[in-house]
């Protein structure tokens, strides 16, 4: 956005606290606040309701739609609008042109209940005023509620919280990142990164699912609960469906039960997935959407890193076979990726080390401030507790390192989403790291397979005089540094180039590898010789 324009624009219901709210979260970020009704009467020089009884409310609304158009171009702080500006048309194409302009509009929503008696207790409120005022407060709200839903692109629900839980809230969603990944051919969908996401989810899913099968792990038990209060509340009913950890999830014997359990549930098309946990678990949860009745709406919420950055974006859905890694799956798009930063409080320290592996592929295949940003931090990051990660330092590093490798997720899946050649570099490492997995019976998780694998990549593009020793040194160096492993010797060299050939870059008995040729530029390497894929094998048996 260029020029000034406020961070935020908070609407609401009389009596939804926008205004105390507003200043609180202002205050939190140091920013200037307006309230455009006190605003309106320094400008008329008399009280709102004196306003409306000398000049009727039409007079009072063109006073306002010039103010809020005025300020939308000339202030840069939190901006708290009166409650009925949103009903103006001049108001919401105004509205409209600030979000377009990536503006966050906020629909603050109150309890009904107790926003009306706050909209009561206060008195000044000419829209209250002739009758009984519960009642007409209630008619504006049905009247607005739908509008405010539609108009707003950041929805917060303050039930039950104080005015400085609820300013939180919406500092989270101010603060949160967001890529938009563009789909060609298909729906477009934002990847939304930080503390409080998962908020989102009613918004993404939208009015049209009536039914929501919730699939997750009993790991992350706390935040798929957190899920489904979210989705109870906004009127879903949820199916809780709890799937085997890890690997063991993405059978077609867990996805079997799950057809059936739908089935008999009454699932229609209408009705949405939604996934929560790692990797393996929104792989699964997107291969049930993409699959259930030819396919219904679903949405991420991935609470791993490895799933943060790369597997919940991108549409890879997927179960493995005995024949290998994810060799039944589509191509299938999410409605919405939500990646709720709370929920790594409770990763543990080696699986967020092994996310650490994508992260580095990115920087490796794409981005090389992705490299500096995990050399510099590599002692924290290895030392990574999430007890102690929400408000710590650690957190904006981490952030950055999630929005970074989605950008490179989003850049390559944007333009390539069923991979026909530029998505393959996404693929950096997973040729081998994908052998390693099946060898070792999923016991190696992936994001380390990866690591080894994109060593062994490095060592077959140096052994064919593509890159200098120096860069797979550099591979070793920052992978070890960050906890990450560099050498494998669980297998035979038989049993991995059949995996090899299993791949799903290979064509007919033709192996394909990503390798580098510089950092940031990946390359494909077709048919390599025999005798340098298994002179690889060697170097990274350690
Ligand atoms: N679709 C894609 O594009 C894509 C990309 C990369 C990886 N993947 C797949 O993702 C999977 C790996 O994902 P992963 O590394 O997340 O592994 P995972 O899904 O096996 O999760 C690892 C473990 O961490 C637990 N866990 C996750 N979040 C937690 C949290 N917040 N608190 C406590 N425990 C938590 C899980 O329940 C599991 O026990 C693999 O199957 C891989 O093939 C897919
Ligand atoms: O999104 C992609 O494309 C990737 O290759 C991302 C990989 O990191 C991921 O592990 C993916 O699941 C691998 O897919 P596969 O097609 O090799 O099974």
């Amino acid at each position: 956005m260029s020029g000034r324009h406020p961070v935020a624009v908070i609407i609401g219901m009389m009596g939804a606290g926008k205004t105390r709210v507003g200043r609180e979260v202002a205050q939190m970020l140091r920013l200037p606040f307006l309230d455009a009704d006190i605003e309106i009467e320094r400008e008329v020089g008399m009280s709102i309701p004196d306003y409306f009884a000398q000049y009727g409310e039409p007079a009072f609304r063109r006073v306002e739609s010039e103010l809020i158009a005025r300020t939308l171009s000339d202030f840069d702080g939190i901006f708290a609008l009166g409650g009925g500006a949103p009903m103006t048309p001049a108001v919401q194409d105004a509205l409209a042109g600030y979000m377009d302009e990536g503006g966050r509009v906020i629909y603050l929503q109150a309890d009904p209940k107790e926003a009306m008696e706050r909209a009561n207790r206060g008195g000044g409120r000419p829209m209250l005023d002739g009758g009984d005022a519960n009642a007409r407060w209630m008619r504006l709200y049905e009247q607005r509620d739908p509008v405010f839903t539609a108009l707003a692109n950041v929805h917060v629900r303050t039930h039950g919280s104080t005015p400085q839980m609820a300013a939180r809230k919406v500092m989270n969603m101010i603060e949160e990142r967001v890529v938009h990944v563009d789909v060609a051919g298909g729906d477009d969908y934002n990847v939304r990164i930080g503390e409080g996401a998962m908020n989102h989810l009613a918004g993404v899913l939208g009015p049209g699912a009536h039914r929501i099968a919730l699939i997750h792990t009993q790991p992350v038990q706390r935040h798929s609960d957190r899920a489904r209060a979210l989705l109870r509340q906004a009127g879903y009913e949820v199916s809780d469906i709890v799937i085997p950890d890890a690997e063991a999830g993405k059978t077609v014997t867990v996805a079997n039960g799950i057809w059936e359990r739908l089935g008999r549930e009454g699932f229609t098309r209408s009705d949405a997935v939604v996934g929560v946990g790692g990797g393996a678990a929104t792989d699964l949860a997107g291969f049930i959407a993409a699959t259930w009745m030819r396919g219904v709406h679903y949405v991420n919420c991935p609470t791993s890193l490895l799933a943060m950055v790369d597997a919940s974006t991108g549409g890879k859905t997927g179960i493995n076979t005995t024949g290998g890694k994810n060799l039944a799956g589509s191509f299938y798009t999410p409605a919405g990726v939500l990646a709720d930063t709370t929920t790594l409080a409770s990763l543990p320290n080696d699986i967020f080390i092994e996310g650490l592996g994508e992260v580095a592929k990115s920087g490796f295949i794409s981005d090389p401030e992705i490299l500096r940003i995990l050399r510099e931090h590599a002692a924290e990051l290895r030392a990574f507790d999430g007890a102690s990660l929400l408000g710590s330092p650690l957190e904006d590093v981490v952030d950055e390192l999630i929005e970074r490798t989605v950008r490179v997720k989003a850049r390559h899946v944007s333009a390539d989403l069923k991979e026909a050649g530029l998505r393959e570099f996404l693929n950096y490492g997973h040729t081998m790291g994908h052998a390693i997995e099946k060898i070792e019976h999923f016991r190696w998780r992936h994001g380390n397979a990866v690591a080894v694998g994109m060593v062994y990549a490095a060592e077959l593009a140096s052994i064919l005089g593509i890159i200098d020793d120096d860069l797979v040194v550099e591979h070793r160096t920052l992978l070890d540094s960050l906890g990450l492993p560099t050498s494998w010797n669980g297998g035979s060299y038989e049993d991995v180039l059949a995996l090899m050939h299993r791949d799903k870059k290979a064509r007919g008995n033709r192996l394909r590898f990503v390798v580098l040729d510089a950092i940031g530029h990946p390359i494909h390497l077709d048919d390599p010789p025999a005798d340098a894929v298994e002179e690889a094998f060697r170097r990274i048996a350690g």
